[in-house]
């Protein structure tokens, strides 16, 4: 089955509002039908980004729960007021150092279907975990928490991000061929949970020091449906040599 590419780019703590309208000036008219191309943004600029018509535009985190007393969280009601139809949940960095744990990331996953907004989950092992031969387990275990009590057609409409922490802006990317591994693995683990059709509409990405440059080769891997970029997402020209990349 052919599934259409999904690059979002990450800008995780990173851009003002006037940044943001700067960006999406310069690259919202731009993007080519070969993928579908977005931004995550932190909360503060996803009203300027909404401005965007042609790119997706998600949070990079929303809260549980409806709302409540919860300092410092935004419920996914606040999201859907300002337009905002996708988020990122269960990034590493949410998971290391702001106790994202695999039940809140599927508590935060039922949370966001129930407000029909999509979700980019991301799964990935630690250096340590990857050194001790551990990958295929913790993406595994990963995955399946994140799908708790998830339906099938629900499941289908769920991106799932593969992030090997040790290659998230460190410059160290995963070969195309670990990268493609793993990403077949996790689509093995959704076929397990739901079967072959559900497992063969998910879109898997790759995130970890991509770059323009690799981009290509990266999605032409059969089980990878995109990218999840960091560094790389930041400045116009990069975004769009991504863009260019795929042309
Ligand atoms: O969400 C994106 C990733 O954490 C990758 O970041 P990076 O491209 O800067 O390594």
């Amino acid at each position: 089955m052919a599934r259409k590419p999904i690059i979002v780019g990450n800008w995780k703590m990173n851009k003002t509002i006037a940044e943001t309208t700067a960006f999406v000036n310069a690259v919202d008219g731009k993007v080519s039908d070969k993928a579908d191309w977005g931004i995550a943004t932190p909360f503060t600029d996803l009203q300027a980004a909404k401005a965007a018509k042609n790119l997706i535009v998600a949070a990079e985190d929303m809260h549980w729960a409806d709302h409540g007393a919860f300092t410092g969280n935004v419920s996914a009601a606040m999201l859907k007021e300002l337009g905002v139809e996708w988020t990122i949940i269960g990034h590493s960095e949410r998971r290391q150092m702001f106790g994202e744990t695999d039940e809140t990331v599927n508590a935060k996953i039922k949370q966001a279907i129930k407000n029909d907004i999509k979700v980019i989950v991301c799964v990935g092992e630690s250096e340590a975990q990857y050194d001790a031969g551990e990958t295929k387990d913790v993406v595994k275990n990963q995955t399946v928490a994140a799908f708790k009590d998830v339906e099938a057609a629900d499941a289908a409409e769920i991106v799932i991000a593969y992030e090997p922490i040790w290659a998230i802006g460190t410059g160290k990317t995963a070969t195309n061929e670990i990268a493609e591994d793993v990403c077949g693995y996790i689509r093995s683990v959704v076929k397990d949970l739901y079967g072959e059709d559900t497992a063969e509409k998910v879109r898997i990405q790759y995130g970890g020091s991509v770059k323009p440059e690799g981009l290509k080769a990266l999605l032409e891997q059969p089980d990878i449906d995109g990218a999840l970029v960091g560094g790389a997402s930041l400045k116009e020209e990069s975004y769009l040599a991504m863009v260019a990349a795929l042309d």
